[in-house]
């Protein structure tokens, strides 16, 4: 199963560590990092690391390339993102006693002409039985319902789509013609899509049972320190691994993400898939940037995550 991931609005992520965040007053650094970034990006670092060959697609500006050029030299990500005049856009994130705030700019207009040619090097590179991880925030100029369209042309292709996407752009696609294979969200942005709180698992559980009805084969929720919600065919599981010390929550979502894909490569069924995706989220909280450890290291994690079912819980 080859693997694709589209990231139509990266980042360069300029991780601010802080004593302590207080509004409204002076701070003086410890120290600062600067990764490349943006969901689908994330993903594609995470499972190179874990040895998985994957074609990067989507934006990136012309003008400051090099934090990732530098990864796609470092490790096996084939690069087919589009260049397009511009900077890409620098996400702020200040990290104070292992909490991130996150301060995320919009990224540049995305000319048509540009998201014309991210289609045709989607359409060479997702051939059938590829797995397309989509993941982030649209930028300006991408129509809301890119995701929703794009689910349609991969399903009519025979390829899957494994989406995490929040706000307009997650509605549109979960109420688009065409369901993804996979999705995503975390509990507040499945909460914002459903227009009500999703205070107790059980309640995330049934959002996630209804998600499925309507055709979305893999169903997860992440929820911070809570684990995270899987839910197929097979069942509802929670998993949950309890992490050591942060380093930085920054793109543990997407480890999650590259976990997940890691195990539909191998054919796993539910329970891996839980394991393998808590493992590599962990794994990542560990580690500034999009990274992980070696092999050994997360097959341990996997074997330490715990599942439960999830009509055990409250
Ligand atoms: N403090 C924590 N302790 C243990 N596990 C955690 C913690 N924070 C995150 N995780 C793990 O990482 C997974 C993903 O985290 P989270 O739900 O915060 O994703 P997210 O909101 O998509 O993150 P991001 O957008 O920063 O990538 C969780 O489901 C959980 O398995
Ligand atoms: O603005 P978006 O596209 O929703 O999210 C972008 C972003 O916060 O997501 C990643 C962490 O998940 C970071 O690398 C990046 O800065």
């Amino acid at each position: 199963m080859t693997v694709v991931t589209l990231t139509l609005n990266p980042a360069i992520d300029q991780t601010v560590m802080l004593d302590r965040l207080l509004r409204g007053e002076v701070h003086r650094a410890q120290s600062v990092r600067r990764d490349a970034g943006g969901k689908g990006i994330n993903v594609a670092s995470c499972l190179a690391d874990w040895g998985v060959p994957v074609t990067a697609c989507g934006i990136l500006g012309a003008d400051n390339p090099a934090a990732f050029d530098a990864l796609f030299a470092a490790k096996p990500i084939t690069d087919r993102l589009v260049r397009v005049a511009g900077e890409t856009r620098t996400n702020i994130k200040l990290v104070d006693a292992g909490e991130t705030t996150d301060i995320n700019l919009p990224g540049p207009v995305v000319p048509p002409a540009a998201l014309a040619e991210v289609e045709r090097t989607l359409a060479e590179a997702a051939t059938p039985g590829t797995l397309v991880i989509a993941a982030g925030s649209l930028p300006p100029g991408c129509a809301p319902d890119h995701y929703a369209t794009l689910a349609a042309t991969l399903s009519a292709r025979g390829a899957r789509l494994l989406l995490d996407a929040s706000g307009v752009a997650l509605t549109a696609a979960l109420e688009g013609p065409a369901a993804p294979y996979a999705i995503k969200p975390n509990r507040r942005e499945l909460a914002d899509w459903r227009g009500r709180p999703l205070d107790r698992i059980a309640d995330v559980a049934a959002e996630a049972r209804a998600l499925h009805a309507r055709g979305i084969a893999l169903v997860v929720v992440s929820m911070g320190a809570e684990g995270a919600l899987f839910l197929s065919a097979e069942g509802a599981l929670v998993a949950r691994l309890p992490a050591g010390a942060l380093a930085s929550t920054v793109g543990a979502g997407d480890a999650m993400v590259a976990g997940i894909a890691a195990a539909l490569k191998e054919g796993a069924g539910l329970e891996r898939i839980a394991r393998l995706g808590t493992a590599f989220a962990v794994a990542k909280l560990g580690r500034p940037g999009p990274n992980l450890p070696e092999r050994g290291t997360v097959n341990a994690l996997a074997h330490d995550v715990t599942i439960t079912d999830a009509g055990e819980q409250a």
